[in-house]
């Protein structure tokens, strides 16, 4: 089964790179399950480091694919150090835990920061509302109100339902963003 899964994400990531080099960055709050997802999709070696700037960046080279994945949960001073992973974004992932309601406000907060940085202008938004296993979760729907989404004007975005523990929805949202990133690049 994981060996069906990885093959599948495996295929995805082909269908999506091409030979065209792409970026996505992964981002949310701590714990809201972006390393859990890299794991799942068995694409590679996670190099973790622990650079002076002082938050935790991850990174996955697939081929011609690189992920960057890191928490924003950080202090705000920091936040403009960001920008030096948002150059050249194609595609941007936002995981939300969907059972930290009183998060929530905060990482709206930190997702319109971002999608509305200049260099981001341009990527798709595929955001995960994760652990949707857990009872009283809020629904992908109320996920969507709450991070602004419905307001946004001139950009491609979606809200995946996923329980990345169980690997739930990773294939589906990384099917929408491979699409949307193709027909955008013809
Ligand atoms: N119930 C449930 N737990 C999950 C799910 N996804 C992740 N978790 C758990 O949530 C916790 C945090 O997950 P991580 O993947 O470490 O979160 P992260 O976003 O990488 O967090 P930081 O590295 O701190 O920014 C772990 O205990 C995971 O097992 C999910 O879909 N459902
Ligand atoms: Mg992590």
């Amino acid at each position: 089964m994981g060996q069906t899964i990885s093959s599948l994400f495996a295929g995805i990531l082909d269908k999506l790179f091409g030979t065209k080099e792409m970026r996505v960055v992964m981002l949310g709050l701590d714990a809201a399950g972006k390393t859990t997802i890299l794991y799942k999709l068995h694409i590679g070696e996670i190099l973790t480091t622990v650079p002076t700037i002082g938050f935790n960046v991850e990174k996955v080279q697939y081929k011609n694919v690189t992920f960057t994945v890191w928490d924003v949960g950080g202090q705000e001073k920091l936040r403009p150090l960001w920008r030096h992973y948002f150059n050249n974004t194609d595609g941007l992932i936002f995981v939300v835990d969907s059972q930290d309601r009183d998060r929530m406000g905060k990482a709206a907060q930190e997702f319109q920061a971002i999608i509305q940085d200049p260099l981001m202008l341009h990527s798709a938004i595929l955001v995960f509302a994760n652990k949707q296993d857990m009872k009283g979760c809020l629904t992908p729907a109320e996920i969507c109100e709450g991070l602004g989404l419905p307001q946004i004007k001139r950009r491609k975005w979606h809200v995946q339902s996923a329980v990345a523990t169980r690997g739930e929805g990773l294939y589906e949202g990384l099917d929408w963003l491979a699409n949307t990133l193709k027909a955008s690049a013809k």
